[in-house]
């Protein structure tokens, strides 16, 4: 088995791929575009996740896999892969670095035709954003050891949609580590601020239990004070001035 040089893929690049593009060829290998239709599986903040369906893109409209996210991309260009070959599929690195895994991936068979299927992964901690056209995949063909071989995929309609009949078994909610750590964060602040909230207004409470105790203890003393004191006896004037007289007059006579 030997893989196809980039020569190789330049001499035969109008039976491989439609539309094609020699621009495409990176080394040993074509790059394929995002293609028309994509799914991306909805997170724990979509509206009705039940009813999210595949989506079309209009060229240079592009889309976000969240992280933790799965989803269906189509490519653009039609792929025929010769009967006496094989071919195997990839994302491009700089996209893989960014955490997009290609779930399904690695091989097409001979006899194939159509658009492929990327089922990919978002394995990285930021949302990542694909657009209708840009070159994201990649393809290798490699020659098997027979030219005919009756094990060839039998000839049918290329593919050119996403299968809705597979779509249907994947479709739903994924509940993604990041989504469970964002929702755990938001229930901490919410419950971090309801225990602030409380703090403070037991600091209310205790303010103004304290003024109410000071308060009744006043009250107290000056009804005990009222209650249990003896009775003040009005002294005449004329009787004041007898008790106080010798006083004075002590006074006068030392002068
Ligand atoms: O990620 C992938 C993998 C494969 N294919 C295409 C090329 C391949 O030739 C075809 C069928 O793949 P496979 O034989 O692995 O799948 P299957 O489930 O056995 O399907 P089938 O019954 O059509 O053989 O699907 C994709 O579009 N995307």
């Amino acid at each position: 088995m030997a893989f196809w040089s980039g020569e190789t893929l330049k001499e035969r690049l109008s039976e491989l791929v439609n539309p094609a593009d020699p621009e495409c060829i990176d080394c040993a290998a074509y790059t394929l575009k995002v293609g028309p239709e994509y799914y991306v599986t909805p997170t724990d903040r979509t509206p009705d996740p039940k009813s999210v369906s595949l989506k079309t893109l209009q060229l240079g409209e592009a889309f976000a896999i969240p992280p933790g996210q799965f989803a269906w991309v189509l490519t653009h260009e039609v792929v025929t892969v010769p009967k006496n070959a094989l071919a195997f599929i990839s994302i491009r690195a700089r996209i893989k670095w960014k955490g997009l895994i290609n779930v399904s991936g690695f091989h097409v068979d001979p006899g194939f035709s159509g658009r492929l299927t990327f089922s990919v992964f978002n394995a990285g901690p930021v949302p990542i954003h694909l657009r209708h056209n840009d070159p994201t995949f990649l393809i290798w063909f490699a020659d098997i050891d027979r030219a005919e071989t009756d094990y060839a995929k039998a000839a049918k309609a290329p593919v050119t949609q996403l299968d809705l009949t597979a779509l249907n078994q994947v479709a739903g909610e994924v509940y993604s580590l990041q989504g469970l750590a964002d929702r755990i964060r938001s229930t901490e602040k919410d419950l971090s601020s309801r225990i602030t909230a409380l703090e403070r207004a037991n600091g209310v409470f205790a303010v103004a239990a304290g003024v109410v105790l000071a308060l009744a203890a006043g009250l107290a003393v000056q009804w005990i004070v009222r209650e249990f004191s003896p009775p003040i006896i009005p002294v005449p004037t004329s009787a004041r001035a007898a008790l106080l007289a010798p006083l004075f007059s002590v006074q006068g006579g030392e002068q």
